[in-house]
């Protein structure tokens, strides 16, 4: 049977318990909005696929569980993860400080050139309100990060949050591919002027009359 997707990307979903971060896989894959909190425990997955310049994109998504006691299992998968979203929930200042310990674990335990954007989900609460939109964005630019504000409630900006960091994924593996490739073509440049170069000796050694 043909295969169903061209390249498979997995994600990972990280933050506090409680920020919403299986609201927010759940509203992308199922758009399903469910009221109720019921702990992840140690991790999940959901899987979708999306296009992106032509290309179908399966993505492999972690939902992992945002409670101290799981951490250990949690970390395990970091290791894996092309792409992560580090969630905070912006009625829950705790969460958004928490984000650099998040990131400070990421560092520690994930490869390199993982791509990593931030989101502030349950934008929908405007009246609890207690991370301000320029405070979401201050620590993104500290970080590097791409930002936006979500509410796996509303759907407001959920599937744009989980495209963007599929698209920063696949635009990190063209640049490793293109990379690749650059380097096999100064390879055979090489080989290809050390060629001549003894060819051209052969042959002013053959037509030597001394
Ligand atoms: N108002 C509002 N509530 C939300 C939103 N997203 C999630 N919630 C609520 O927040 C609570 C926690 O959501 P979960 O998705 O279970 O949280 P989690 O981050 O997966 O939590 P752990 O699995 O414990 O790490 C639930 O009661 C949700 O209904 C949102 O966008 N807006």
């Amino acid at each position: 049977m043909a295969k169903q997707y061209d390249v498979l990307f997995r994600l990972l979903l990280l933050g506090d318990s409680g920020v919403g971060k299986t609201c927010m896989l759940r509203r992308f894959t199922e758009g399903e909005f469910d009221p109720s909190h019921i702990s992840t425990i140690g991790v999940d997955f959901k899987m979708k696929t999306i296009e992106i310049d032509g290309l179908r994109v399966r993505v492999q998504i972690w939902d992992t569980a945002g409670q101290e006691r799981y951490q250990t299992i949690t970390k395990q998968y970091y290791r894996r993860a092309q792409g992560i979203i580090f969630v905070y929930d912006i009625t829950d200042r705790a969460s958004f400080q928490h984000i650099a310990k998040w990131a400070g674990d990421v560092d520690e335990n994930a490869p390199d050139d993982v791509q990593t954007i931030l989101v502030g989900n349950k934008a929908d609460e405007e009246c609890s309100r207690q991370v301000t939109k320029e405070q979401g964005q201050k620590l993104a630019e500290t970080y590097g990060m791409e930002f936006f504000e979500a509410s796996a409630s509303t759907s407001s900006n959920i599937s744009e949050s989980f495209i963007r960091v599929t698209e920063l994924v696949l635009q990190a593996q063209k640049r490793d591919v293109d990379n690749l490739l650059g380097s096999l073509d100064s390879y055979l440049d090489q080989v290809a002027l050390q060629e001549e170069k003894s060819s051209q000796d052969n042959h002013t050694q053959r037509t030597c009359a001394c």
